[in-house]
């Protein structure tokens, strides 16, 4: 995740969400802390992927409150590359390994993330990897 978007330059005097915003002032758009705004979501801190079933609400910039990839003409190019690869690796990896973590941790400890210009994670993600078909399918051509 990138926490703050592109720094943008106002140019004209504008308001937004009871703010006034004079003419040329640079205004930050911090994205994490709109996705864990309370007044939007439910536990926004708690890894559930199923709030969004049914939600209508998407990662594509027309959701305010959810703006992984920023919004507008400025928004990252690469994003529908991005969701189309996401969904071929993760297809792949789970349908051919069974996945696990090698010791007991705690899941706080799992989803903790560092600061910074993007937000890796505060602990290392250790996986194991076990196959689930047959030897000569994972060979390659
Ligand atoms: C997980 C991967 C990525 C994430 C989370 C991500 C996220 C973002 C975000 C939040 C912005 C700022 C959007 C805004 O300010 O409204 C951005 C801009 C941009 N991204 Fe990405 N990005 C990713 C991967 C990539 C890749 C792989 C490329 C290039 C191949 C790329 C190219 C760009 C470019 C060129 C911009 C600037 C767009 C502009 O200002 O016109 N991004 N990205």
């Amino acid at each position: 995740m990138v926490p703050l978007l592109t720094p943008c330059l106002s140019r004209g005097a504008t308001h937004e969400g009871g703010h006034i915003i004079p003419a040329s002032t640079r205004v930050l758009v911090n994205a994490w802390a709109i996705c864990r705004d309370l007044t939007s979501w439910e536990a926004p801190a708690e890894f559930k992927p199923e709030r969004f079933l049914g939600s209508g609400v998407d990662v594509k910039g027309h959701d305010f409150e959810l703006l992984p990839s920023g919004s507008g003409r400025w928004m990252c190019p690469d994003l529908l590359l991005r969701l189309r690869m996401v969904q071929v690796i993760l297809v792949n990896v789970l349908h051919r390994f069974a996945w696990r973590h090698p010791d007991e941790v705690a899941s706080e400890e799992l989803s903790m993330e560092k600061f910074g210009l993007t937000m890796p994670r505060m602990v290392p993600l250790e996986a194991v990897a076990e196959p689930l078909l047959r030897d000569h399918l994972y060979s390659g051509p």
